[in-house]
């Protein structure tokens, strides 16, 4: 308390002059302490020029000493613990410790000064108060490090066992990103599997609906047939007769004919029908591009239809179908091959030419008739036509009419006469 050229004044009397060269002051020797809080002291010092006082308090708090211990947070301790570190990464090994007074901590490495480890060397540091040993691992600092803290009560050494994971440890890094990639790209398949499997299983459903939906084709289910409707309305209960089956590689596709609401005709040429080894000139029927379950529906009952009615020389026969493919929408139908195509349009073009061989009185036909009967209501010259008989009968003398109920009507070559058309000519509904 320390003034040059002061004096110092204390209220105690216990103390003892301690100037020094440059100083005056007196020092107070406290013995026989017990503990205590807040012990205060004052210090007062006078100037001996000017008398001016300078007063100095201060307190003491008397604690227990208390020898060293580690606190938890410390990564060593007294029974001693294992660091595992992974080269190049930083660790570090802290030693926090407390004790009264203040202890002091010392490192060794294996028994020895961890001061020359230090000295000089960028990857290990030691924090300013000694309780943290920072390093960037490697191989070489992998030890036994124990942490030496005294104090005047005690010392301990609380320690810890670092292993450095060297390289082969670093390429388990890489095995486990191995791993991962391996169990997601199992996990991806497992899944792509598992979807594979809906697929084929919805596949599945489908192709057996197909499979029941083409037994229903083949077999029909005539039982179910209704006596109370029409064929037309239940053609569906129809059987299929396979008898009627072509293979495709025997029919040639030509020429288009024409087309319908929902079909479309071909002509072809058929290899082997009836058993004949020249080829048939036929006219094949089928769906249209792009066409819908309804239009092959329609084509299907069409061909049911057709194959219960039977050959009549009356109507366009069917002459076989090929069916093998209808799971995939495509169903063609084999008729005969009219050469004059569609017969409303024969017909209208061919008005004028009209002759009527039934006698309008009698009823009766007479086959050998080239001119109107008198007063036929149905002669050309009724109808307001020009008549040109001899042609007529010269230009169609083999061919016959068919007639749809849709009203499309064809002409086409003659199967042969029947008693109840004009001498080559039929008209047939189907
Ligand atoms: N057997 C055949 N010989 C020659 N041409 C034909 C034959 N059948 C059909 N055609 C031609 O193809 C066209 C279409 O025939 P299709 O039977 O598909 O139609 P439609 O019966 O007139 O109509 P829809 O399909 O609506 O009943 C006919 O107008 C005709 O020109």
């Amino acid at each position: 308390m320390i003034f040059p050229f002061t004096r110092v004044k204390t209220s105690s009397s216990k103390t003892r002059i301690c100037d020094t060269k440059l100083s005056s002051g007196r020092c107070l020797n406290i013995t026989n302490i017990s503990l205590r809080n807040d012990w205060s002291f004052e210090c007062l010092a006078q100037a001996r020029i000017t008398n001016i006082v300078e007063k100095i308090s201060f307190r003491i708090d008397v604690v227990e000493k208390m020898a060293p211990w580690v606190l938890s947070s410390s990564t060593v301790s007294l029974e001693g613990t294992e660091i595992r570190a992974k080269a190049p990464y930083p660790f570090f090994i802290a030693c926090y410790v407390e004790g009264r007074p203040k202890p002091k901590i010392t490192w060794l490495k294996d028994g020895e000064n961890i001061d020359q480890i230090i000295e000089n060397n960028d990857e290990v540091s030691l924090s300013d108060d000694n309780q943290i040993l920072a390093f960037n691992a490697t191989k070489k600092y992998e030890g036994k490090y124990e942490c030496n803290v005294e104090n005047r009560v005690g010392n301990i050494q609380p320690f810890a066992n670092v292993i450095i994971e060297d390289e082969a440890s670093g390429l388990s890094d890489t095995n486990l990103v191995i791993t991962i990639v391996s169990l997601t790209i199992i996990v991806i398949i497992s899944f792509s599997f598992v979807i594979i499997l809906v697929i084929r299983n919805k596949k599945n459903i489908r192709n057996d609906i197909i499979q029941l939906e083409l037994f229903f084709f083949r077999k029909g289910n005539v039982g179910k047939l209704n006596k109370e409707c029409t064929i037309e309305e239940q053609a569906e209960l129809l059987p299929y007769d396979n008898a009627f089956e072509v293979e495709r590689e025997n029919i040639t596709l030509g020429k288009q004919l024409g087309s319908g609401a929902f079909g479309r005709v071909l002509l072809a040429q058929v290899k082997g029908l009836n058993g004949k080894e020249s080829p048939t000139r036929v006219a094949v029927k089928m769906c249209k591009f792009g066409h819908d379950k309804a239009h092959l529906r329609a084509l299907t009952m069409e061909l049911k239809i057709m194959i219960h009615l039977g050959k009549h020389l009356n109507i366009v026969n069917l002459l076989g179908a090929h069916t093998s493919n209808i799971d995939k929408g495509e169903l063609w139908i084999l008729v005969e091959y009219c050469k004059y195509g569609n017969l409303l349009k024969f017909i209208q073009r061919a008005k004028a030419q009209f002759i009527n061989q039934i006698n309008p009185v009698t009823s009766e036909i007479d086959v050998g008739r080239i001119s109107p009967f008198p007063n036929d209501p149905l002669s050309p010259t009724s109808l307001g036509c020009s008549i040109e008989y001899e042609r007529t009968l010269n230009s169609n003398h083999d061919s016959h009419l068919d007639l749809h109920p849709g009203g499309s009507i064809e002409m086409g070559q003659s199967m042969g006469k029947h008693p109840s058309t004009t001498s080559n000519t039929r008209i047939t509904t189907d």
